[in-house]
C-alpha cells in the first residue's frame, strides 16, 4: 500500500507555480478573426441576446449555462480544518471545480462569500441563477447550512446540493450497504455511532434511516459527547437524534457497536474503543485531510474491521468526489429543477452495484494494484474508475426523469453512454498508469547526472512516491551540497562516486568486462578501464551487471553521447537490429504514442517495419490495443515516389511478421484522424473501426518536427523519448527536461524494467 507523504513545501509550490491557483478560463469558440470577434461580442452577440430575451430557456441554448456549476462556499466549515474563512478555503473551492472538470467535464466557476449571515448567503445566491445550472454548496458549517440548502433548494429552479452532506450521504451509504453485505449484518439491526453532529453527520444518518436503519440505533455525538436526553441548547437537526440513554462519552457509545462513522475531526478515535466495539465492526473515519483514526492503526487494533477513511493514500476511500461530478452530470443532462431523493437513492444503488463489477485492468493499474474485487479492501469504487460517470450520471438522469424533476428527458441512453465516454479527460490517466504500475515494483534506477538540482528533485519525488529506488552517480559532496542547498530531502539515499578511490575495484572490474565487449571495437584494456570515470558507462555497467535496473540521463549532454554507452555496454534486444526513440503525447482524449521521433535519420523499409513492431510492442505496455497509422504524404497509393513507397513496403513486412496488428499506410495525418473520411474514401481500412492512437513516421526529420509542434504550438504535455530496442533499460532525457518530465521517464524506465530485468 502506498502511504505517500506529501511535503508542504511541495503543495504550496504547486499551488504558486506557473499561474497561480488551479484552474483558468479558455474560450470554446473560434476567436482568431476580426469576424469571430464581431460574432463573439458586439454586434452579433446581440443575436443570441434577443433569442434568449424572447425564449428564456434559449440561454441552454446559447451560453454556457447548462454545464456551469457554480461551487459556493463562505469558509466556515472547510475540511476539517474549521471556520478558516472564505479566501483560505478558496483552494479547496478551485480544487472542487479541477475534480468536477476532470471527473464529468463540467465546468465550475468557484465562489468565496464574504456571507456567514444566513439571509445575506441566500440573497447573494438567489441572485447567481441565471448565471447556472446547477449550484453547489460547499463547507459550510452547520446548522446554518441546512436553513441555506433548505430555502435554496425551494426557491430556485436549478439543482441544488450542499455537497457535504449528501454527497457524504451517497457514498458513505453505498459503501456502507457492501460492508455491511460483507459482515452479514442487517442495517435495521446494527448499532449505530455516528461521531459529528454537523452538516455531513446529519445528512448521513438520515439517509442511513432512510435505507433502513432505525433511530434509536444511532447514537449521535458532537463536541460536547453523546446527544442525549439530558442535553439542553439543542439546534433543531440535532434534537431529531436525541436518544434517551445515560452514556455520554465517545468510549461509552462506542462499547458493543457495530459501525462508526466519523465526520468530526482529526484523531478522536482510540485504538482501545475499535478493541471495544462488536464483532466485524465497521469503521469509517471520514474527517479530512486526516480521519477520527488512522487505517493502520484501526486495523492494528482489530483485524477483523471493515476500514475507510475519506484519503485516496488507503484502500476504501469514502469521499464525496465520488458523487458530485457524476451526480450533477445526471442533473445537468436532463436539465432537472432539483437533485430529490429518488436521485439520490440512485446514486447509491449505482456506485454500490458497480463496485461488484470486475474492475478493468486499467483500474488496477491506476493504482497498482493485481486484481481488486469487491471485498473488505475494496467496497467502493476508485475515484479514478472511468466506469463512475457512466454508471452514476445516467442512473441519476433517470431517476430525475422518473420522479418529474427532469425538464429535458433523454431518449437516446445508448447515445447518452456514448457522449459521456467521450467526454472523459483521460490525458493524466496515462501519467497514473505509468506511475502506478511502477508503484507495484519499485526498480533500481542509476541517475548519472546526480549533480543537477533537478534530477535530485525528480529522484526525491520518485523515491517518495514508491516509484523507483533511486541510485546517484556523482561527486558526493557535491550532491550533498545541492541537496542541502535546494531544501530536497534525499537522506536514506545510495549515492556512488565512479571516480572515487572506493570505486577503484569496481572499476577495474567493469572496465575488464567492458574490454571483453569491445576489445576488437576500438578499445585497448587501458581505456576500457580509464572510460568506467565516466557515470554513463559506469552506470551502464551497473545495468548490465543486474547491480542497477535501469539508468537515467541525458539531462544536460547531447543525445549521441548518452546513447553511445548504452549500445557499446548494454546492446540491442535479441532480434533488434537498431534501437528507434518514442513520445507519448498526452491529449485529453488518450494517449497519442509517435515514433521515431530521436534515432533513425531515414530508415529503409525493413527498418520501418521495425520501428513499427517495437512500438506497438511498447503501447502494449500500457494495455492498450495500438491501432497504428503509417504515415507519409500520400494515401494508399495515390504517389508513387520512392518515400510513399517505401512506407506501402514496410506495411506489408509489418504485416507478415504480425498479421493481427491493427495498422494501415501509407496515410496522410489528416486522414489518419478523420475516420468519416477514410470510411467513405478507403473502407478497406482497418483504421475505420476505431481511433488512430499510434502514428509510425517515415523519417526522423518528419517524426520529431510533428512532436515538437505538439509540444511547443499544441501545448502538449508530452513523455519521451522513450528508447525503445535495448537489452536493459537505459532512457535518455531531453535537453531540459522538467522535473515532472524526468519523474515520467523514471517512471517509464521502471515500467521496462519489470519487463526485461528480473528482481534482485
Ligand atoms: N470524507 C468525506 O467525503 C467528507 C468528510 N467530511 C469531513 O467531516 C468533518 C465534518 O465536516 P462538516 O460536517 O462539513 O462540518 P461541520 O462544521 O458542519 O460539523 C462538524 C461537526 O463535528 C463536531 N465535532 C467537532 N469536534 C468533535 C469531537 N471531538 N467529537 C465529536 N464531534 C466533534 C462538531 O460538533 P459541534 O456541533 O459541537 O460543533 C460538529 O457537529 C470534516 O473533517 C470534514 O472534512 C465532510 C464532508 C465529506
Ligand atoms: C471532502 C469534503 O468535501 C470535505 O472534507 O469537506
Ligand atoms: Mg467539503
Amino acid at each position: 500500500m502506498n502511504n505517500r507523504k506529501i511535503d508542504p513545501q511541495d503543495a504550496l509550490d504547486y499551488h504558486s507555480q506557473g499561474r497561480p491557483g488551479k484552474i483558468k478560463v479558455v474560450p470554446t469558440k473560434n476567436t482568431k478573426t476580426q469576424r469571430d470577434l464581431s460574432l463573439a461580442y458586439s454586434p452579433g452577440v446581440a443575436e443570441p441576446c434577443l433569442a434568449i430575451r424572447d425564449n428564456p430557456e434559449d440561454v441552454y441554448k446559447y451560453t454556457a449555462k447548462g454545464n456551469l456549476v457554480a461551487v459556493i462556499s463562505n469558509g466556515t466549515a472547510v475540511l476539517g480544518l474549521g471556520d478558516i474563512g472564505p479566501e483560505a478555503g478558496k483552494p479547496v473551492m478551485e480544487g472542487k471545480g479541477v475534480l468536477f472538470k476532470i471527473f464529468a467535464d463540467i465546468d465550475v466557476f468557484d465562489i468565496e462569500l464574504n456571507a456567514n449571515d444566513v439571509e445575506r448567503f441566500i440573497d447573494v445566491v438567489k441572485a447567481l441563477e441565471p448565471t447556472f445550472g446547477g449550484i453547489n454548496l460547499e463547507d459550510i458549517k452547520a446548522p446554518e447550512c441546512f436553513e441555506i440548502e433548505r430555502r435554496l433548494k425551494q426557491e430556485l429552479k436549478i439543482p441544488v446540493m450542499h455537497d457535504d452532506q449528501h454527497g457524504t450521504a451517497i457514498i458513505s451509504a453505498a459503501a456502507l450497504l457492501n460492508a455491511l453485505e460483507l459482515v452479514d449484518k442487517k442495517i435495521e439491526e446494527v448499532k449505530f455511532v455516528v461521531n459529528g453532529a454537523g452538516a455531513a453527520a446529519i445528512a448521513c444518518a438520515k439517509l442511513y434511516i432512510s435505507l433502513g436503519a432505525r433511530k434509536e440505533n444511532i447514537l449521535m455525538l458532537d463536541s460536547k459527547g453523546v446527544i442525549n436526553a439530558t442535553r439542553t441548547g439543542l439546534d433543531e437537526m440535532k434534537q431529531e437524534f436525541v436518544v434517551d440513554t445515560p452514556l455520554e462519552t465517545l468510549e461509552d457509545a462506542m462499547r458493543g457497536s457495530d459501525v462508526f462513522i466519523g465526520l468530526s475531526k482529526a484523531d478522536v478515535l482510540s485504538q482501545d474503543m475499535v478493541r471495544s466495539m462488536a464483532d466485524r465492526p465497521i469503521v469509517f473515519a471520514m474527517a479530512n485531510p486526516n480521519p477520527e483514526i488512522g487505517y493502520d492503526e484501526a486495523l492494528a487494533a482489530r483485524p477483523d474491521v471493515i476500514m475507510a477513511t475519506g484519503r485516496s493514500d488507503y484502500p476504501n476511500q469514502v469521499n464525496n468526489v465520488l458523487g458530485f461530478p457524476f451526480i450533477f452530470r445526471g442533473a445537468l443532462d436532463v436539465r432537472a429543477t432539483q437533485i430529490n431523493e429518488a436521485m439520490k437513492l440512485a446514486a447509491v444503488r449505482a456506485l454500490a452495484e458497480l463496485t461488484r463489477q470486475p474492475v478493468p485492468d486499467m483500474v488496477n493499474m491506476a493504482y497498482g494494484e493485481k486484481n481488486m474485487t469487491f471485498g473488505a479492501q475494496y467496497i467502493i469504487p476508485k475515484p479514478l474508475d472511468p466506469r463512475l460517470l457512466t454508471a452514476v450520471a445516467p442512473a441519476v438522469a433517470k431517476a430525475a426523469m422518473e420522479s418529474g424533476v427532469a425538464r429535458q428527458p433523454i431518449t437516446d441512453w445508448e447515445k447518452y453512454h456514448q457522449e459521456l465516454s467521450a467526454r472523459l479527460g483521460l490525458d493524466n490517466y496515462t501519467v497514473r498508469v505509468l506511475n502506478n504500475t511502477a508503484r507495484k515494483d519499485p526498480r533500481r534506477v542509476v541517475f548519472a547526472e546526480a549533480d543537477n538540482a533537478k534530477v535530485l528533485k525528480a529522484a526525491q519525488i520518485v523515491k517518495d512516491e514508491g516509484i523507483a529506488i533511486p541510485i546517484l552517480l556523482g561527486n558526493e559532496s557535491k550532491i550533498r551540497q545541492i541537496l542541502d542547498d535546494n531544501s530536497i530531502d534525499l537522506k536514506d539515499v545510495t549515492i556512488i562516486d565512479p571516480r572515487s578511490e572506493a570505486m577503484l575495484e569496481t572499476r577495474i572490474r567493469y572496465g575488464e568486462q567492458f574490454f571483453e565487449k569491445r576489445y576488437r571495437r576500438g578499445f585497448n584494456i587501458y581505456e576500457a578501464k580509464k572510460i568506467m570515470r565516466e557515470r554513463n558507462y559506469f552506470g551502464c555497467m551497473m545495468v548490465e551487471n543486474g547491480e542497477a535496473d535501469a539508468l537515467i540521463s541525458g539531462l544536460t549532454r547531447s543525445y549521441p553521447d548518452t546513447i553511445r554507452p548504452a549500445l557499446e555496454v548494454i546492446g540491442l534486444e535479441e532480434g533488434v537490429k537498431k534501437v528507434a526513440g518514442m513520445y507519448i503525447i498526452l491529449r485529453p482524449q488518450g494517449p497519442l504514442f509517435l515514433a521515431d521521433t530521436t534515432v533513425n535519420l531515414n530508415p529503409t523499409a525493413e527498418e520501418l517495419a521495425d520501428i513499427t513492431l517495437l512500438t506497438a510492442k511498447e503501447v502494449r505496455q500500457f494495455n492498450i490495443e495500438p491501432r497504428i497509422a503509417m504515415l507519409s504524404y500520400s494515401n494508399f497509393g495515390s504517389s508513387r515516389t520512392p518515400e510513399a513507397m517505401m512506407v506501402r513496403d514496410a506495411l506489408q513486412i509489418v504485416k507478415d511478421k504480425d498479421p493481427g496488428l491493427i495498422v494501415d499506410g501509407e496515410l496522410q495525418a489528416s486522414m489518419a484522424f478523420n475516420r468519416d473520411i477514410l470510411k467513405e474514401s478507403y473502407p478497406f481500412s482497418p483504421l475505420i473501426d476505431g481511433e488512430v492512437n499510434t502514428l509510425i513516421f517515415p523519417n526522423l526529420a518528419a517524426g520529431n518536427i510533428a512532436y515538437n509542434l505538439l509540444m511547443e504550438v499544441g501545448g502538449f504535455e508530452v513523455i519521451g523519448p522513450v528508447l525503445m530496442g535495448l537489452k536493459k533499460p537505459v532512457h535518455i532525457l531531453q535537453l531540459g527536461s522538467s522535473v515532472r518530465q524526468i519523474c515520467s521517464m523514471v517512471a517509464m524506465a521502471v515500467m521496462d524494467a519489470q519487463v526485461k530485468c528480473s528482481k534482485k
